[in-house]
């Protein structure tokens, strides 16, 4: 199944994300959209990877420390630890600086301040709405909206500088904003830039920080796949080549991202009149793809609803991982961050693995609400012991 590039995204419609995103990746369509794929996309290829898995490695690291000292058995809610872990993740990448830098924690706050003052993290914000619908943000929305561009304006502005001068760190934000766009030869104005670091910030730790936090109370709740990730953990070297020995950890995040994909749902809109599975669709027609349904449909998975990590070395797991797996989407408009995110995902388990044995929180039982992301309705609480 493939999301093709000219089925426009309309999320640029939406109301809650302009004042924040502007001219991001995410919004834009059409030649814009495609000259910023171009300058993005070698920033995150495989390769590049390994020279950001030291940043990554520090983040979980951290986590990891952070997350133990609340392991004394008394219950937690995983998820703000998990966004907090995700955003270190980006800034360190992205920036080379921890979350505890001024800035760095500055943009993280007005961040958790934008999503209380509402339509970001509610899915109705990226819904387009019809054109007579009078389209307001509220001032808290668009006054937090400012605060995130003018800190995130400042790291930007400081470091197009640094570039100028050869002191830059080789981060990625130091390889996105030199890499050129082959056809044009234009690289992004530090403004673009900016509207490219929000975009990344927002898609790259809300998802990250859902999938790791189901994850692990996945993992809880089925303490014999903690056990073999745990043992799996403990074997691990802590380097970029032996993430391929993580096998159990990556099955147990591909499985995680299908129960609980942290994009539940996407819309496109139809370029031009066509017929999907015998049915017409006008031009301009939304059409609504939601991997949530797809990834528990009783006719395509086999046992759908339940946790079987197991299922991704069968070749009726592959045949389904071909054919109805889409976490990241697919197509052109697939997620750059796919790799990036494959890498921190299963590194992160294994690093609180080897520290923390995660145990369910009988008396308060998740329930996944779809906001912009997949998360808990009171949120994801678990209980943690040190693990000998
Ligand atoms: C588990 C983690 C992640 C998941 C499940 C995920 C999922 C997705 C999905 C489903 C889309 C398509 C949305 C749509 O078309 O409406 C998307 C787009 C995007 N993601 Fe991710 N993502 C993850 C992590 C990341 C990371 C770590 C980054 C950056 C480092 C990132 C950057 C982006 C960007 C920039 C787009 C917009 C691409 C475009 O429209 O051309 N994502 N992501």
């Amino acid at each position: 199944m493939n999301v093709p590039a000219s089925s426009p995204n309309p999320t640029g419609s939406g109301r809650g994300v302009r004042p924040l995103l502007g001219q991001s990746v995410f919004v834009t369509n059409g030649k814009q959209w495609e000259r910023q794929r171009r300058i993005i996309d070698p920033a995150l290829e495989g390769g590049r990877l390994r020279e950001t898995f030291p940043a990554l490695h520090a983040a979980g690291a951290a986590a990891a420390g952070r997350i133990a000292r609340l392991a004394d058995g008394r219950p937690f809610d995983i998820e703000p630890e998990a966004s907090h872990a995700a955003a270190d993740a980006i800034f360190r990448t992205l920036f080379s600086i921890p979350i505890e830098d001024h800035t760095a924690t500055a943009v993280f706050e007005a961040f958790r301040q934008h999503q209380r003052t509402q339509p970001l993290l509610n899915l109705a914000a990226f819904v387009p709405l019809p054109s007579w619908f009078p389209r307001f943000h509220r001032w808290r929305t668009l006054a937090t909206a400012r605060k995130i561009r003018r800190l995130i304006g400042g790291l930007t502005r400081d470091r197009a500088k640094a570039i100028e001068e050869g002191t830059a760190p080789d981060d990625l934000a130091t390889k996105i904003m030199t890499t050129r766009d082959p056809l044009s030869g234009e690289r992004f104005a530090w403004q673009e830039m900016v509207d490219q670091v929000a975009i990344f910030f927002l898609a790259g730790h809300e998802t990250s920080a859902s999938a790791l936090s189901w994850a692990l109370w996945l993992l809880a709740a089925h303490p014999e796949w903690q056990d073999r990730a745990a043992a799996e953990a403990m074997a691990y070297d802590d380097s970029f080549a032996g993430l391929g020995k993580l096998r159990v950890c990556r099955d147990v995040f591909r499985e995680a991202l299908r129960l609980y994909p942290p994009v539940p749902m996407m819309v496109r809109e139809a370029a031009c009149p066509q017929t999907f599975r015998g049915r017409a669709v006008a031009r301009g027609a939304q059409i609504v793809l939601s991997p949530w349904h797809l990834h528990r449909h009783e006719r395509i998975w086999t046992e759908p609803d339940r946790f079987d990590p197991g299922r991704w070395n069968t070749e009726d797991g592959r045949h389904c991982a071909r054919e109805a797996y889409l976490p990241f989407s697919r197509g052109p408009r697939v997620c750059p961050g796919a790799g990036f995110a494959m890498v921190e995902g299963p590194l992160f388990l294994a690093l609180l693995l080897r520290r923390i044995r995660f145990h369910v929180d009988e008396t308060r039982l998740p329930v996944p609400v779809a906001h912009l992301t997949v998360r808990g309705r009171d949120g994801i609480w678990l209980r943690g012991t040190p693990r000998s």
